[in-house]
């Protein structure tokens, strides 16, 4: 059996014996998981924000239909993006030719550390954790492109093409987002963009191969995001369950529409108003599946904190004490995937 050191984690591990019927011991996820994988349902409702009715007379009502995705569900789709179809498959093309790649190629990106710009993985942070997520992931920045775009791959020749103007046009996508959402908490439009700094953007391709024991397996575990928000495409394969009230849902395919969710960041600035959605990516026996986030983080040095105008509606009791976006991924990427960073940063803690 092939071991993690090895250039490119579990699809190595999967192409290394074809025949494969269990899956390393490494990869087996706990008892209470193993239960949790076995309740799940349907998502009954995705709430959907239509970008255009946010611009012209709808807006209002746009502003408010968003407020209660973000209060009530953490998550939203999102549609008349802006996003051609056309960008949307090419991106996800140049992902599938990526992975499909001989290690040769790609095996100069392979890094278990975050601090490199430009990095293919595995898991999530293999050097820490005792159980492993099966899944593969390469994650680059992307803002501002041309401080970046040299890091990237250069293989397959359209890679740097259609991933810079993807970039580009989910940073149109995610500024008119953040105003409304800044919005929809009655802060002035610019409040996030502006607490954010200057605002990071990286993205990540995440691959899970087809997984022998799919119900002993997690792809990616149950975590928040620890950054402000983030912007998913996913393919046509299933997988991503999201936790409401205690429960796990499968989130429907999408269609054409982006998958958005809340991240600390914005659990902080909001003063807990809004919640980052605990999530994770199952896998299955049959098909590879890819998902391509983008995440908006502050810059490193941004002084995270709840906005004054929240903190004053909650009776002046803010929830979390200021901290850098850096003494956050500090925390963060000190262990393996979990859901509670943002425990470290409530008031009472500090007391
Ligand atoms: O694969 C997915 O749908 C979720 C990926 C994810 O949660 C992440 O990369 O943080
Ligand atoms: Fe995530």
């Amino acid at each position: 059996m092939e071991t993690l050191d090895s250039p490119s984690g579990v699809q190595k591990l999967i192409s290394s014996d074809k025949n494969i019927l269990t899956v390393h011991p490494k990869y087996l996820i706990s008892d209470e998981e193993q239960q949790s994988l076995k309740q799940v349902t349907i998502l009954p409702y995705v709430p959907t924000i239509d970008l255009q009715e946010l611009d012209g007379a709808s807006r209002p009502q746009a502003i408010e239909k968003l407020n209660r995705a973000c209060k009530e569900h953490g998550f939203f789709e999102v549609v008349n993006h802006g996003v051609s179809e056309h960008l949307m498959e090419s991106m996800l093309e140049v992902a599938k030719e990526f992975f499909q790649m001989p290690e040769e190629d790609k095996m100069h990106l392979y890094s278990n550390d975050f601090r490199k710009r430009t990095f293919l993985s595995t898991s999530f942070n293999a050097t820490k954790e005792d159980v492993l997520h099966w899944r593969d992931y390469l994650r680059h920045p992307c803002h501002p492109l041309e401080d970046h775009m040299e890091s990237w791959p250069s293989k397959p020749p359209s890679y740097r093409e259609i991933t810079g103007k993807y970039a580009t046009k989910i940073r149109e996508l995610t500024l008119k987002l953040l105003e409304a959402i800044s919005e929809s908490l009655s802060l002035e439009k610019d409040h996030i963009a502006k607490a954010l700094g200057d605002q990071n953007q990286s993205m990540q391709i995440n691959v899970y191969p087809p997984c022998p024991q799919p119900d002993l397996t997690l792809g990616l575990g149950a975590h928040t995001d620890p950054n402000c928000l983030t912007i998913v495409q996913h393919d046509e394969v299933p997988g991503l369950q999201i936790m409401k009230d205690g429960s796990w849902f499968d989130v429907p395919s999408l269609d054409g529409a982006f998958f958005v969710n809340i991240g600390d960041q914005l659990q902080v600035i909001s003063n807990g108003e809004y919640r980052s959605l605990v999530h994770r990516a199952i896998t299955n026996s049959t098909k590879r599946r890819i998902s391509i986030p983008t995440f908006y983080t502050p810059s490193f040095d941004a002084e995270i904190k709840p906005a004054p105008l929240l903190v004053a509606r909650n009776d002046h009791v803010p929830l979390y004490v200021p901290f850098t976006y850096r003494q956050f991924l500090d925390h963060f990427y000190s262990r393996s995937l979990h859901t509670n960073t943002l425990q470290h940063f409530e008031v009472h803690a500090a007391n």
